[in-house]
């Protein structure tokens, strides 16, 4: 039986035994008959399989592995000394209190030391942490400390801006409202002006 990795900062002696896609499934009729509804009528009849399947593309990134993807660096960059950015990286994630979605874009730089890492692989990080059970905060910093501990650059800076559905379509229900989380790491914490080129690049139209 496949077991749920325990978060790193959680140490927990038993590892949370993973259901089987039927335990799954009666636990999605268990809440459509919650809900109000029968879910043996035949519009709900396969809406167990399709929510189970859903949360397998919501959540697969329990089962990556950040490290790996940033293990392939490039040293051969002809003396380029200045941040490497990623703007507009879609966010899709889930926030851990209510599993609503939250919806939004994050900006990732670091500067190098001395290798470079393919940029698609800064973009697969954020998409391995946003497909987990997050709180932005958290992801935000996993991001960040991913790119740092996996690169050792000169420094990381992550900005996240999301809506979080929870807050839009239930609870206070306030709509259009935005979180912002940052994290910087070396230059970016040291160095006033590396850090507002950073937000001014993130804070561009387009
Ligand atoms: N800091 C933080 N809070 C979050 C995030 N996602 C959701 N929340 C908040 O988590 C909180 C949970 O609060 P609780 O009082 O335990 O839950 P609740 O009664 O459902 O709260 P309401 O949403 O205010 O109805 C709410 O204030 C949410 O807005 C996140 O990523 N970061
Ligand atoms: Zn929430």
């Amino acid at each position: 039986m496949d077991a749920v990795t325990p978060k790193k900062d959680i140490p927990r002696a038993d590892p949370v035994r993973r259901p089987t896609q039927q335990e799954a499934e009666e636990a999605v009729r268990t809440l459509i008959a919650w809900a109000g509804d029968d879910p043996r009528r035949e519009g709900l009849i396969d809406t167990p399989k399709r929510v189970v399947n859903a949360y397998k593309e919501w959540f697969e990134g329990y089962g990556e592995d950040p490290v790996k993807y940033l293990s392939r660096t490039f040293e051969d960059v002809q003396g380029y000394d200045d941040i490497v950015m990623l703007r507009n990286i879609e966010v899709e994630s889930h926030c851990e209190h209510h599993i609503a979605p939250f919806i939004g874009k994050a900006f990732v730089a670091y500067k190098p030391s001395s290798a470079v890492v393919g940029i698609s692989k800064l973009a697969r990080v954020v998409e391995i942490f946003a497909k987990r059970l997050q709180t932005q905060e958290t992801m935000t910093a996993q991001i960040c400390d991913a790119i740092t501990e996996s690169l050792a650059p000169m420094g990381t800076a992550v900005f996240i801006e999301a809506e979080h559905q929870c807050m839009s379509t239930r609870g206070v229900h306030h709509k259009h409202v935005t979180t912002i989380t940052t994290q910087f790491t070396g230059v970016f914490k040291s160095d006033a002006d590396l850090r507002n080129r950073f937000l001014a690049m993130c804070n561009q139209n387009g």
